[in-house]
């Protein structure tokens, strides 16, 4: 039970009506999970507009209702507050229910289209290794210290959010590290949250089903910046083109990172090989196990944020060497196999062309590139040809399949993906549809030192189909196949 004036404590009201002297025995945004003597919060979504269950959160006995426009009949046992924007309002009251745990961590937000899953895992891997009690929130696993909670977003809606950073407050965790999707920064999911620090990794094609246009997707990343406060920093990709772009109106200390420009932490690639890159980093030569060029991205960042946070440079350095990041990102299936199996969660044009040339630095010219990809249904279509384009001029053969196709039908998604393809490279392409089918094929294609790349799911354990998530794992598909060959 809380008073209903300390959960509003921040919130903006424009009216109210009823009596502002109660008690609330829980929060929601959902009027099916109201419960007698809630506060449910109204707000407008993408499918529906949460005011038109205002009436049903009062059926099953709501106490307080917060919305930006009162319902026609008023229920008069009910309190009414009304604000300006429900879904700040919810990240507030949620921060707010939860004893505003960001305020009593040290919260740092990764944002940017790719990149975030690997920054936030090295940082919470990097921290647990310099001795501290470290919380996570990332698309593939949430964690609270050792505790590994299954996660259902990149970033959880308000009352998630601050449900699992009150857990990691209250076993003592000193620092949380969390992935800030655009759609959270665009849904206020993170209103009423304090950061200690926020880093930028790159900003490239991806959600333009959500955001529209580039520009509003630039400008969704960029509130975030512009939201900070002037105690904490903000960090970013300076070799991205926008990354300057992120900070010029923010009131937080600013810092850079990267490859190519003056910047506060820079890195030279020395060696770049299937085995991990060498870097110069603060004078030194670094030896990391990450793989790729945008890997020496993320690991600069992760160096910088971890400096900023007031750790030792040299101690940061050493305990970063060893990490390995994220689960299926570049994950070698079975190294020392009869080839080399790669599966990664690039998704976009960005993250798959990135995969690919990284993948062309270790080629001898022997071997070849067979890529298995596919696209998600019900997310954005521009980046099916453009997907489709990169795999063909990046790889020597290319199997196009489903990758969640979600409510759409899979051919629909392949012949979407087609239309990227010149009719010169349509011969190296084979359509299989069924995700299991298409790896194996490629497994059987592949002969000597060849590459398979299996792009977009990664981690992923499910194929998400019409609603139903299926059990699917790319890496048990190829691991399955790689045995096979070695019997
Ligand atoms: C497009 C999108 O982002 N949708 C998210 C959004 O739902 P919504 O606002 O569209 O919901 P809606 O169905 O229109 O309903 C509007 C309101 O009415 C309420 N309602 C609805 C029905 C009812 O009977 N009663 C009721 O009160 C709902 O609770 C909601 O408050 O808010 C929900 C709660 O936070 C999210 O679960 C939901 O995520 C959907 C499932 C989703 O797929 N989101 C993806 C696209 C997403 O968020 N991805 C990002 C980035 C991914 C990445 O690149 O890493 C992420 O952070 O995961
Ligand atoms: N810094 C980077 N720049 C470009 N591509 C990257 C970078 N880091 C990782 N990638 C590529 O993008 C893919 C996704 O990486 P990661 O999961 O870390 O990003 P993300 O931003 O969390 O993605 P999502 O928004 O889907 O959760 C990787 O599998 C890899 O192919
Ligand atoms: N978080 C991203 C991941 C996409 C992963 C890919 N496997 C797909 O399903 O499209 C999204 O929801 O758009
Ligand atoms: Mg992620």
């Amino acid at each position: 039970m809380r008073e209903l004036k300390d959960i509003l404590y921040k919130v903006s009201l424009t009216s109210s009506f009823g009596n502002m002297n109660v008690e609330v025995k829980g929060i929601c945004f959902d009027s099916r999970k109201v419960q007698s003597g809630f506060l449910f919060v109204a707000v407008k979504g993408t499918l529906s507009d949460g005011h038109q269950f205002m009436d049903k959160a009062a059926d099953l006995g709501a106490q307080v209702i917060v919305c930006e426009r009162l319902p026609d009949t008023v229920n008069e046992s009910i309190t009414y507050v009304t604000v300006k924007d429900s879904a700040q309002a919810l990240g507030i009251i949620a921060a707010n229910w939860f004893g505003n745990p960001s305020e009593k961590l040290k919260l740092v937000g990764v944002t940017g289209t790719n990149g975030k899953t690997t920054t936030v895992t090295l940082l919470y891997q990097l921290f647990s290794r310099l001795g501290y009690k470290a919380g996570m929130i990332s698309t593939v696993e949430n964690r609270i210290g050792d505790q590994v909670i299954p996660s259902t977003h990149t970033t959880p809606d308000p009352i998630q959010l601050n449900e699992l950073l009150r857990k990691m407050v209250d076993v003592a965790c000193a620092y949380a590290f969390m992935e800030v999707s655009s759609h959270a920064v665009d849904q206020e999911r993170i209103a009423g949250l304090k950061f200690a620090g926020a880093l930028f990794t790159n900003i490239t094609h991806d959600h333009l089903d959500y955001h529209k246009t580039f520009e509003n997707y630039i400008k969704a990343k960029k509130k975030y910046f512009d939201e900070l406060n002037s105690d904490a920093f903000a960090l970013v990709n300076a070799d991205d083109k926008r990354g300057m772009v992120m900070i010029q109106n923010t009131k937080a200390k600013k810092y850079s990172f990267g490859l190519k420009k003056m910047v506060d932490y820079k890195g030279k690639i020395i060696t770049n090989s299937i085995e991990g890159l060498e870097l110069e980093v603060a004078g030194k030569s670094v030896w990391f196990k990450m793989i790729g060029d945008f890997n020496a991205y993320n690991l600069l960042g992760v160096y910088g944020a971890a400096v900023l946070l007031g750790e030792d440079s040299d101690e940061v350095l050493t305990q970063l060497s060893s990490l390995r990041g994220a689960p299926g990102r570049f994950e070698l299936v079975a190294p020392g196999s009869k080839f080399t199996a790669i599966v990664d969660y690039a998704h976009t044009p960005d993250a798959l062309k990135n995969v690919l040339e990284t993948i062309a630095q270790f080629r001898t010219g022997q071997e070849q590139v067979i890529t298995v990809v596919g696209c998600g249904g019900n997310r954005d279509k521009t980046k099916r040809p453009l997907m489709a384009s990169i795999a063909c001029r990046l790889s020597d053969k290319v199997v196009l399949t489903s990758d969640n196709p979600r409510d759409e039908d899979p051919m629909d998604i392949i012949r979407d993906m087609q239309t990227g393809i010149l009719p010169t490279e349509a011969r190296k392409t084979l359509v299989i549809a069924d995700r299991e089918e298409a790896i194996k094929t490629a497994c059987m294609m592949a002969k000597g030192k060849d590459i398979v790349l299996i792009a977009g799911k990664g981690h992923e354990t499910y194929q998400e189909i019409k609603g139903v998530k299926h059990p699917f794992d790319d890496r048990e598909v190829v691991d399955r196949m790689l045995k096979l060959f070695s019997n």
